[in-house]
């Protein structure tokens, strides 16, 4: 592999990727909602939602903070509320992920209950979980985990504590973390405080989002935040200086990403838009490594992988 000709999609897409924030239900390519949405509609004609192919047609990105988290809420929950097609969906994901490069994964979701049709938090849980193994048993290619969140706006202490005892119990399944998600203009961070400190007292990574928005990168807030301890953030866009210069003296990880995908996308862009080239990605592939909560095997397999990339 020559490093000094210029990146390209190729160079991208063929360099092994770790991904450390993909949200589930985030991560649905618009035609796997597209035929799920068709599977539903062929079975009940007066099924109530429209084509996510015609309300986020291919190229559409201009989605602002007001209406991203509505498109969960009115579109992608509605079609992934019965367990065949949440199945159908996380394997849509992975298959997407394995094709784009990455060779680890630690996907993350809100253990959501539906009970209206009948389905528990554990039922969603598992149904996940089978279908990573079922994954697992057909490649060896990427590794996958599973990382559960908590939902800022929503999520009561006793349904985070749940939720933490959901991944305590599921840790030989493959959880390895926990997250606090949601829209960042609502919700009381303080809220999760034990819960937080139970995930981490049982060995659990915590990764937090953090000021994602200016509404949630307030000093009280982000002081919150960083006294839970966290080993990773994501996003952290909108950090005072003195909050940065903590950050960068406790060394915690940092999930960034630039809203595009798949993420061979990312790393081109991310080339572009800093000038980086092949080895400085190939560095910034190596260093994610060391922020990954799959422990100190997947580390090893991940360095050898990214040694026999650089030497091919
Ligand atoms: C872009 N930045 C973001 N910031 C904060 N929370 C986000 C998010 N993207 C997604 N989510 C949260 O993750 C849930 C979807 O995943 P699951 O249904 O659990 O798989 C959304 O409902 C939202 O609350």
């Amino acid at each position: 592999m020559s490093l000094s000709t210029p990146v390209d999609l190729k160079f991208t897409k063929s360099l092994p990727k770790v991904e450390l924030h993909a949200h589930l239900s985030g991560s649905i390519s618009r035609q796997c909602l597209h035929e799920i949405w068709q599977r539903k509609k062929t079975e009940d004609p007066i099924f109530p939602v429209e084509d996510p192919l015609v309300l986020m047609p291919p190229g559409k990105v201009d989605f602002t903070l007001q209406t991203f988290f509505s498109v969960f809420s009115r579109l992608i929950y509605q079609l992934c509320n019965d367990l065949e097609s949440l199945a159908y969906a996380t394997n849509s994901v992975l298959e997407d992920f394995l094709n784009d490069g990455v060779c680890y994964l630690e996907l993350r979701t809100i253990p959501r209950p539906s009970p209206e049709a009948n389905i528990t938090r554990e039922d969603y849980l598992n149904t996940i979980l089978d279908t990573i193994d079922k994954f697992k048993a057909r490649t060896q290619e990427m590794s996958v985990f599973l990382i559960l969140a908590l939902d800022r706006g929503h999520t009561t202490t006793s349904e985070a504590r749940e939720i933490i005892d959901l991944a305590i119990a599921n840790k030989p399944r493959g959880v390895v973390g926990v997250d606090i998600c949601g829209n960042p203009t609502r919700g009381d961070v303080t809220l999760y405080r034990d819960a937080f400190a139970r995930a981490k007292a049982h060995g659990l990574g915590l990764t937090l989002h953090f000021a994602e928005t200016r509404a949630s990168g307030t000093p009280a807030e982000l002081a919150t935040l960083l006294s839970f301890q966290p080993d990773r953030l994501g996003h952290v866009i909108h950090v005072p200086d003195e909050f940065k210069r903590e950050v960068i003296r406790r060394r915690i990880g940092l999930e960034l990403w630039f809203f595009c995908s798949p993420v061979s996308n990312e790393y081109l862009l991310a080339a572009q838009h800093f000038g980086l080239d092949r080895t400085d990605l190939l560095d910034i592939a190596t260093k994610s490594v060391d922020a990954i909560f799959g422990g100190e095997q997947e580390k090893m397999r991940l360095k050898g992988r990214l040694l026999k990339f650089a030497s091919n």
